[in-house]
């Protein structure tokens, strides 16, 4: 375990919800948390029952519960940074919302909507309590292009609307605003992460892979960023560590035979870390190490 020169062990919260496929969701982060040396620990928001076909069911837990849960946890173990993915019923994401308003460590808002089968994980009518109230928290917000569409209201067809979008997450609030490239049509073979800190464009990008196996990507990434933040990372060095990380974890399962439908990552591979990572730089990865660019626009 990673441990600061106090002697203390680096701790991660995941704040989430179950994924029974292990894919995405608290086993996602749990396992993105062990990978990269952090202690893990979840406050659970709901139960779904799904796999990498799809999802069957869905069960929000009560907010006395959730807050039950965070309660333990501050009460005894502490974290030095937490993340945020499916945020179950409008209760819990204002009990939620509450508590991070008063949290001092790093805070990895992903607001999670859909799953990959095109399930809703977040019922349409709470969009607007993520944008008020979760986006205001978030040192760094994690959406991917139909996420920032819905939360900006700008539609996302290419990098420059992305980079837009990104301008306008800041402008809500999220202290470095990334707009991942899953679901763009990135720069060529690139699938391409835009950060927007208030000043500079940065931009993260490794090769697409050609491949089903990217259930729970989302999860995996923004948890990496945050347990990387819980090791003491800066923003830039954080989301460029998740953004190896995840782009490992693809290339890595792209050959395994789990599951019928949309498979999940590698969680075992090891992230690349890039010190003095620039603002206004684009770094790609190639698998092995980063090799700093122009930014594309
Ligand atoms: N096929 C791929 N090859 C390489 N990198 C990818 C691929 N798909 C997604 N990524 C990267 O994985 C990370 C997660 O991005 P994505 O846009 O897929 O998130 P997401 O849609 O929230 O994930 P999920 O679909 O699991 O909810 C980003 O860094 C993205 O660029
Ligand atoms: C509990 C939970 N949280 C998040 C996701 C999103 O991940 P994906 O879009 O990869 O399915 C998910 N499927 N399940």
């Amino acid at each position: 375990m990673f441990r600061y020169p106090d002697g203390h062990v680096a701790r991660m919260l995941t704040i989430a919800g179950s994924d029974s496929g292990g894919g995405a969701g608290i086993q996602a982060d749990l396992k993105t948390a062990h990978q990269f040396d952090v202690y893990g620990m979840s406050v659970l928001t709901a139960v779904t029952a799904q796999n990498t076909v799809g999802v069957q069911a869905v069960h929000p837990l009560p907010v006395d519960i959730v807050r039950a849960q965070l309660k333990s946890i501050q009460d005894d173990l502490g974290f030095d940074a937490v993340k945020t993915g499916m945020l179950g019923d409008r209760a819990s994401i204002l009990a939620i919302a509450a508590e991070m308003e008063g949290v001092t460590c790093p805070v990895v808002v992903d607001p999670v909507m859909v799953a990959k089968g095109g399930e809703a994980l977040l019922a349409p009518e709470d969009v607007a309590a993520v944008i008020e109230r979760m986006l205001p928290v978030a040192f760094v917000a994690t959406p991917n292009a139909p996420e920032a569409e819905r939360l900006t209201g700008i539609p996302i067809r290419s990098l420059e609307d992305a980079a837009r979008a990104a301008e306008a997450l800041h402008r809500r609030g999220a202290r470095y605003a990334v707009v991942k490239g899953g679901h763009l049509e990135g720069l060529g073979d690139l699938a391409v992460d835009v950060v927007y800190d208030g000043a500079s464009f940065t931009y993260f990008a490794a090769p697409r892979v050609p491949s089903r196996k990217t259930h729970g990507t989302g999860c995996t990434f923004s948890s990496a960023i945050a347990a990387a933040l819980a090791r003491g990372a800066g923003a830039l060095e954080a989301i460029a560590a998740a953004k190896s990380y995840i782009a490992r974890a693809i290339a890595s399962a792209a050959d395994w035979d789990v599951g019928r439908g949309h498979g999940p990552t590698d969680h075992s591979v090891s992230p690349v870390w890039l010190m003095r990572a620039q603002p206004g730089r684009m770094y790609v990865f190639d698998g092995r190490q980063f090799v700093e660019t122009a930014p594309p626009l």
